[in-house]
């Protein structure tokens, strides 16, 4: 600190400092302004990029298509997800890409792909509604109705395989997915391939159904929501977020989130543990208080260190930011320049 500003009188530290400023730059320190690849917007500056895209939603198919406690309103619907339809739209119209340039190139017929959004974030942080309500919006553009949403937990190994793995408390790691599965997935989606079955996770059985199937039937738009999603692939091979043309992270303070997840949990308890279908109906006869910690449990053991090693490091490869403040509205955006 400046001698002068702790009311001493300048003494010979002070006097190196302009010499330094103006000197010789220390060897490899990059030392002019370098733009930001990102621009933030309040939600006010937001809102205002809807321009004129219609609301082509009713209050009743937002109650349907919202998550367990998402408090989500059609204000936010207008405000912040019309202006990102729009913004996908244009990138819907804009795309190509290396597969269309290279089959030019190679003089082939060019077949339209599907244009791939990525959505992560942390556990119980409303990727889920998110995405839904894009997969909504976006087909009833008539530039692409056909929109198709894949959760990666369909890509989680059976519990029987996470068990003998010792991997049951690491649900939701990277390492408790099929990833070479996901990624052979999108990758035939992106190649243009007629039609793709794929595993389905059931959240009230904790677990891969067996047999059941999902099949992607090469849509205009595939959404791939899921934790992990943009993760950066080992050296040498490609992952699933090398074939996104977009990519969303919907972002919250740890805090926050782990106050979402726990309240999320004890409404669960209340509903969806009551099912005796449910993994967890042993746990809808505990106590508000028992239930509480369990949460807690859970959420310090494996998603609050999932969220910090693996999750928040990602956000900084995501097109876009959404990020929710404590009463879970979205209340700035953050953009990807280039
Ligand atoms: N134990 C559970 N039983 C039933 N539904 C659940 C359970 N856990 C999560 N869900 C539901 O599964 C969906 C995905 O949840 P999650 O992976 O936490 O992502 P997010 O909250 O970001 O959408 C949500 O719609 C949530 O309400
Ligand atoms: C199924 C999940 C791993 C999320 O999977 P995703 O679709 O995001 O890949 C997660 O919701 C989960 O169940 N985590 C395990 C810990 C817990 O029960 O909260």
């Amino acid at each position: 600190m400046a001698a002068s500003l702790l009311g001493l009188p300048p003494g010979p530290a002070d006097r190196t400092r302009p010499a330094l400023r103006g000197g010789p730059h220390p060897p490899g320190q990059y030392r002019w302004r370098v733009p930001s690849p990102y621009v933030e917007l309040n939600r006010a500056q937001w809102r205002a990029l809807r321009a004129s895209t219609p609301l082509p939603l009713t209050q009743d198919e937002l109650d349907e298509l919202r998550g367990v406690r998402d408090p989500i309103d059609i204000t936010e619907v207008e405000e912040v997800y019309l202006p990102l339809s729009r913004l996908l739209n244009l990138f819907f119209l804009g795309r190509g890409g290396t597969r269309d340039t290279v089959s030019g190139f190679l003089g082939e017929t060019v077949q339209p792909t599907p244009f791939v959004i990525g959505v992560a974030g942390s556990v119980a942080v409303g990727k889920s509604t998110t995405s839904r309500l894009l997969r909504t919006l976006l087909a009833r553009w008539p530039d692409h109705p056909r929109v198709e949403l894949v959760t990666t937990d369909n890509f989680l190994y059976p519990n029987a395989v996470l068990a003998e793995r010792g991997l049951m408390e690491r649900k939701g790691f990277p390492e408790s997915y099929d990833r070479r599965a996901l990624v052979r997935f999108v990758q035939s989606v992106k190649s243009g391939e007629s039609r793709v079955d794929i595993p389905i996770y059931s959240h009230l059985e904790y677990d891969i159904v067996p047999k059941a199937r999902q099949t992607v039937e090469r849509p205009d738009i595939l959404i791939v929501e899921g934790l992990n999603v943009l993760q950066a692939p080992p050296a040498g091979s490609l992952g699933v977020s090398d074939y996104f043309d977009f990519s969303i992270y919907v972002d919250a303070k740890v805090e926050d989130n782990r106050r979402w997840y726990i309240d999320r949990l004890l409404a669960l308890r209340r509903t969806a543990f009551t099912d005796p279908r449910s993994y967890f109906r042993e746990y809808a006869k505990l106590s508000e208080q028992q239930a509480e910690d369990f949460a807690i449990g859970v959420w310090g053991a494996i998603n609050e260190p999932n969220l910090v090693e693996n999750i928040i490091p990602t956000r900084a490869r995501a097109t876009l930011v959404l990020h929710k403040s404590r009463d879970h509205a979205i209340d700035r955006v953050r953009l990807r320049r280039f």
